[in-house]
């Protein structure tokens, strides 16, 4: 099969490294602290904040300097729906211009984040997700321009309920995103903009669209008052340039330094010898090779150097113009949810803290409509050791083995070879022979339900391993994002064409029941970053919504925030492992059959954890020496979990009292007992930790965490006295 079938999908290869990643030619590049077209130059300055925390000159220059200036001289104060080009004033470039990429995450680690946000004065929900373009998301906000470009933000997507196949909306957008410091958003806007113009020049066709040319024709037709094809496609052109170079400057606040050279190599064809494209691809080369240096330096292995430099990061972050109430679990959720949570358990809000913010949290009562906060499980009743207290199926359960193959139930990706289950009983269905079914309820569920919108469409693409990550080892490589993103949109249309109650795919009850893991209020820099890629993140999304009929266009519902809010929370609630089952085939061969799975289980994921867990889970139902009858795999029905499924099944590993929550370890076995090294020795502990730190910080609060606490507080007290 070829790596990428998919008609739509557009060139995006990165088998060899850009040719001249690690060779760039100086002597083509424009000077890159130059201003361009105008508009703000995206590169921030060292020097700004590295001494002092932040130098005062910069973030209390004189307002004139700093307004929005529009073309008919009025300033920021004046713009409240901008119609025309809105140009930036540049930080003067000698201060802005920049060597380290963090300069306001290194200042805040001498001053507490939020005291830093209090003496800024910066707004940290609009501080951005870029780790590269932070300082600039706060030059915004001391500047006075925050507000101008959130009015200037409304009123282009409000432009584009009324014309949305102009590429220049687009790229309007991802001016502002860039400037807000939400490069992710950027580039996904950007790339829009592209495909749009790549569409209107019908230089590339979006299958689902085919009146695309046209209606990008069109749009442009009436802005500009022309019917002339060559002015047409002069506009295209110019706009098509100018989403090329917002396009590398996202990527490059991405930290997708190689997406970033990629891009510049295609846009340079399009467009040779262009210095701002040239001064684009300096930079990023620049930055590529320093993380490469940074890399070696550190003794890493040069597969992961390969891997690592292709990947960007970002901060996980809410965007704060999408409606807030999009990602309210309301009691009304919570009542839906705990109809499935039977006998034994109940979902419920938990509070965090001190003791004191506990009880205050506790007398809270939240109201109908409210966002009840985060949750955990509790029993409901006492729960005695070794009982079954819930057996969680899914239709989100993914793995790297390719969809359309016939040895895994489509549905709860159960194994449909024997021994683990006869062959009479496979159920396959009559409008395709793509995929089957290991029993009536999985058949059922898939024909009546997501199966019809993706029969016949071939998604193999997404699992190609010519591209980076999709090693398969232990977590699906990095695909598994876009391969789940694929089965949760199928299931969320069809069951937003039946239902007249879902009206937004972050309202779809799977997707309204999971949390993102947001950073706190007023907290600057979220200590962790989470991987991205362009691929990944914007360009397969993208794909796969018009691959499924969807006009990401025109419909307000599926923009690239809404995706990634589906990814965040996604990430957050995953629980990650691999079946490994062996079979025989009809020669009596004995064959190993190994899938890395990742499974989003809708009632288990409202689990806590502890390094005390009091509930021991077990995915994949895999059979142990016994052969595949295992009595733990029971569920409380009696029925036993089919092997290499996606169900999760969780045990109670002790006593449980009513009314105590019930939580399981995220990493294993949490304090390493069972591990060379163990608690005692404190390094295979130390890495536990160390991994809990992407769900929260200091600690999941049992009483070893605590300890640990307490230890590193004497420790830190200790050192001081000395010093
Ligand atoms: C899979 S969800 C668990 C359910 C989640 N509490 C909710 O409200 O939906 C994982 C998230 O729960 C939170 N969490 C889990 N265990 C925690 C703990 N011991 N202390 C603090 N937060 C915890 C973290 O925010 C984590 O990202």
């Amino acid at each position: 099969m070829s790596p990428i079938t998919n008609p739509q999908t557009p060139s995006y290869e990165a088998a060899d490294p850009p040719s001249d990643a690690l060779n760039s030619d100086s002597s083509q590049s424009s000077t890159l602290s130059s201003q361009h077209n105008g508009m703000l130059h995206y590169t921030i300055a060292n020097g700004v904040v590295s001494n002092t925390g932040l130098a005062p000159a910069i973030w209390s220059s004189a307002e004139d300097d700093l307004a929005v200036k529009l073309p008919n001289g009025n300033s920021s104060k004046d713009v409240t729906s901008a119609t025309g080009v809105v140009a930036f004033p540049s930080p003067p470039a000698s201060e802005y211009e920049v060597e380290s990429t963090n300069t306001l995450a290194v200042a805040a680690k001498s001053h507490s984040e939020a005291d830093l946000a209090k003496r800024l004065n910066l707004n940290a929900d609009w501080m951005g997700t870029s780790q590269v373009y932070i300082a600039l998301a706060a030059y915004t906000q001391t500047s006075g321009n925050l507000g101008p470009l959130r009015d200037w933000r409304k009123d282009r997507v409000n432009a584009l309920t009324k014309s949305p196949y102009d590429p220049l909306i687009y790229t309007d957008l991802s001016s502002i995103d860039c400037k807000l410091g939400y490069t992710d958003i950027c580039v996904a806007n950007a790339y829009r903009a592209l495909l749009l113009t790549q569409a209107g020049l019908n230089t590339t066709q979006i299958t689902s669209l085919p009146n695309l040319t046209n209606d990008v024709r069109k749009a442009i037709r009436v802005r500009l008052h022309t019917s002339s094809k060559k002015k047409i496609n002069k506009e295209l052109n110019g706009i098509k340039l100018e989403a090329s170079q917002h396009l590398l400057r996202g990527l490059r606040g991405c930290r997708a330094y190689w997406d970033g050279l990629q891009e510049a190599n295609k846009a340079l064809k399009a467009f040779p010898g262009n210095p701002e494209v040239l001064g684009l691809k300096k930079e990023l080369d620049k930055d590529f090779k320093t993380a490469h240096q940074e890399l070696v330096a550190a003794g890493c292995k040069p597969k992961s150097i390969r891997e690592l430099t292709r990947s960007g990061k970002i901060y996980q972050k809410k965007y704060p113009w999408v409606d807030e109430t999009l990602s309210w679990r309301t009691p009304a959720l919570l009542r839906e949810v705990n109809k499935e949570f039977g006998q034994n358990a109940e979902v419920k809000s938990v509070v965090w803290g001190t003791p004191e913010e506990i009880a205050a949290a506790r007398k809270r009562v939240k109201k109908e409509g409210e966002d009840v906060g985060p949750l955990g499980i509790f029993a409901t009743r006492l729960i005695k050791k070794d009982e079954v207290i819930l057996v969680d199926r899914t239709l989100l359960g993914i793995s790297d083995a390719r969809q359309n193959q016939l040895d895994w139930c489509d549905g709860c990706h159960a194994s449909l070879r024997t021994p683990y289950l006869k062959p009479e009983d496979v159920r396959h269905p009559d409008c395709c022979k793509a995929v089957a079914y290991c029993s009536q309820e999985c058949y059922d569920t898939a024909i009546n339900g997501y199966h019809p919108l993706l029969c016949g469409k071939d998604f193999d693409w997404i699992y190609t391993t010519s591209l980076i990550g999709a090693s398969g080892d232990g977590e699906c490589g990095s695909r598994w994002r876009p391969i789940m993103f694929v089965r949760l949109m199928a299931i969320i249309l069809s069951d937003m064409k039946s239902s007249s109650i879902i009206t937004h795919p972050l309202q779809h009850p799977l997707v309204a029941r999971m949390a993102a893991n947001y950073p706190g209020p007023n907290v600057l820099t979220p200590e962790t970053t989470h991987q991205w890629q362009f691929f990944e993140n914007v360009v397969a999304p993208t794909q796969i919504l018009l691959q499924l009929g969807i006009d990401v266009f025109s419909s307000p519902l599926f923009t690239q925030e809404v995706v990634q809010t589906i990814y965040w929370r996604l990430e957050n609630n995953a629980d990650m492992g691999y079946t490994e089952l062996t079979y025989s085939t009809p020669t009596g061969q004995v064959k190993g059959e190994r899938a890395n799975q990742v499974n989003v289980n809708p009632n288990y994921l409202f689990f806590n954890h502890s390094c005390m867990p009091n509930v021991t889970w077990h995915g994949g139902a895999v059979p142990d020496s016994h052969g595949t009858e295992i009595s733990w795999l029971r569920t409380s029905k009696g029925e036993v979990e089919k092997p290499g499924s996606s169900s999760v099944i969780c045990i109670a590993n002790r006593d449980i009292k009513k009314g105590e929550e019930l939580k399981i370890s995220y990493v294993g076995d949490p304090l390493g007992l069972g591990e060379e090294g163990g608690v005692l020795e404190g390094v295979i502990r130390a890495g536990k930790r160390d991994w809990m730190g992407k769900w929260f910080d200091d600690g999941c609060g049992c009483v070893v965490c605590e300890k640990e606490n307490e230890d590193a507080r004497k420790a830190a007290a200790a050192a001081e006295e000395g010093v």
